[in-house]
């Protein structure tokens, strides 16, 4: 049966969740077995073992030797084999989000999104790959120079679990284009659909080894950033993570891109269209059960239309659909885990200790269905009354919570919601155009949204400021970080010797 027809509680894994070589393999050493759960219910669908030095080594090894033979293919060679994978994922799209929705708890109506901007970048991508091209330089007396854009070698890929197979593609397609091979590790809880993909570009035609998969957690990330045969890390996490990647690509001298967390704001101006606003604003907290780097949790409104925009925000987020995340009509599914659970809800507590108060959701919910009773279930969450200085409005509470604060004026809101050490994403909702570009401009974050928030399209480059990390994902500007430069000085004439 197709794996689209899978109701919740059902799913296994049995096979191999390595990938070497072009096929899933156990790995030949490991230290330690991580258990994968299925968050609508709590059950374990995977039992597996992380990857150690020699399984690491080998993973390496395969995707060096799978880079002789990708590099020295024409663009137009790799982007026939991605176009090609773009199309199998395109048609495997409702199993893939099952896997997908199965394995991180999102709804399957948000997972089929995610898919889609999946093969969205293996698209893009191949389309860039055939004319990625160097320069040529006149220099005097007939001798020229010209520069060829070569790829890395092997990159490493590390995901976070809120869209495993989304940044798997978002790292290997430009990666791939470009030339690289890749070594993917996702988070050890969602190791499941990344294999989905292994599985594709081998199907597609890409040489066996040029993307493998290793399983693990922080040890296996260390052995990989550490390995002298990589040559460019990209990551996708938190911010303390962030910094340690950083920290041992900085003693291989390797190029990384740190895709980090957010605090970020989303700024509502009185003269808004108040209905798009607030669904803006929902858009902006509650995708992904709110587990979402680039969410928009620090919700300012201008005072005159505070009452009537938080009003409108609590019916819209009550009408949320919360439960199965494979039923059709579920917008909201369970958190990724039982202990995140219980930090997001420490959080909301933590509000409430200081002043802000609930006008809806922030508790466990138990859905009706008994088979969902040990699922990671809570209500969406809507705080007013909040201050700059509260714990729900500085840190990533990565759930959902949204959190709404009002002001007066645009010189005011913007000095607050720059006031983090983050730098992610930002939103404006206003109809006055001058407005909208005016306060962009001085928004410090690497993505800004006008009269919307988080849609992601695959062209436009996404990415931080400050603490929120650097590099960028998606977009032409990606391949400047998968790619490298080599100048050529070509002589015409005779060598003038200073000798
Ligand atoms: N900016 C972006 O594009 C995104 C950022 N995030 C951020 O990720 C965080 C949540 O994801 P988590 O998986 O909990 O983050 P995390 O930082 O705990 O883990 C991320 C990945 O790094 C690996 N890892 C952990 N320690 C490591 C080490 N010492 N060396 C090498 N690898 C190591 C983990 O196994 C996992 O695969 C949030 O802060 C969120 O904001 C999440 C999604 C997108």
């Amino acid at each position: 049966a197709p794996i689209a027809a899978m109701s919740t509680g059902t799913f296994v894994v049995s096979q191999p969740l390595n990938y070497r070589g072009g096929a899933r393999v156990e790995p030949v050493d490991a230290s330690g077995t991580e258990k994968a759960f299925e968050p609508a219910t709590g059950r374990v669908i995977a039992t597996f073992t992380c990857s150690g030095e020699k399984e690491v080594n080998l993973a390496v090894q395969d995707a060096k030797a799978a880079f002789k033979i990708w590099s020295k293919k024409s663009g137009m060679e790799r982007c026939r084999i991605l176009l090609e994978a773009a199309r199998i994922i395109r048609e495997r799209r409702d199993d893939i989000a099952t896997v997908e929705t199965i394995n991180n708890g999102k709804s399957i109506f948000e997972a089929r999104w995610d898919i889609d901007t999946s093969w969205q970048c293996l698209e893009y991508y191949a389309g860039l790959a055939g004319s990625m091209a160097g320069e040529h330089i006149q220099l005097p007396g007939g001798s020229f120079g010209y520069t060829r854009r070569e790829p890395l070698g092997v990159c490493v890929g590390i995901g976070a679990w809120n869209y495993p197979f989304q940044i798997a593609c978002w790292k290997s397609a430009p990666a791939l284009a470009c030339g690289n091979a890749m070594v993917f590790k996702p988070s050890p809880f969602t190791p499941v659909s990344v294999l989905l993909l292994a599985e594709i570009y081998t199907e597609a035609g890409v040489p066996p080894g040029l993307f493998n998969v290793v399983q693990g957690g922080a040890a296996t990330g260390q052995l990989l950033c550490q390995h002298r045969d990589v040559a460019k890390v990209s990551f996708t996490g938190s911010v303390p993570t962030g910094s340690k990647i950083m920290e041992m690509s900085a003693k291989g001298i390797k190029p990384v891109t740190l895709e980090l967390g957010g605090k970020s704001p989303l700024i509502i101006f009185s003269d808004c269209d108040l209905k798009n606003a607030a669904k803006g604003a929902l858009m902006a907290n509650f995708l992904t059960q709110g587990e979402v780097c680039c969410n928009g949790t620090r919700v300012f409104v201008q005072k005159d239309i505070l009452d009537q925009f938080t009003e409108e925000v609590v019916k819209q987020t009550q009408r949320i659909k919360i439960g199965d995340p494979l039923l059709e009509d579920t917008r909201m599914g369970p958190l990724i885990n039982r202990p995140h659970l219980e930090r997001v809800l420490g959080f909301v507590k933590v509000a409430k200790e200081q002043g802000a108060k609930v006008l809806c959701g922030g508790d466990i919910f138990v859905p009706e269905d008994p088979k969902l009773k040990d699922g990671y279930y809570m209500t969406p969450c809507v705080l007013t009354n909040c201050r700059d200085d509260m714990t729900c409005v500085k840190e990533e509470i990565f759930g959902p919570v949204m959190s709404i604060l009002s002001f007066d004026t645009e010189a005011e809101v913007l000095e607050r919601a720059n006031d983090t050490t983050f730098g992610l994403a930002a939103g404006v909702f206003t109809r006055d155009i001058q407005r909208a570009h005016r306060v962009v401009a001085e928004l410090q974050a690497g993505m800004c949204f006008i009269n919307n928030y988080n849609v992601s399209p695959v062209e436009l480059p996404f990415g931080g400021y400050k603490k929120s990390g650097f590099g960028r994902e998606n977009g032409r500007v990606t391949i400047e970080y998968y790619s490298q430069l080599k100048t050529v000085c070509v002589e015409m004439g005779d060598v003038e010797s200073a000798f």
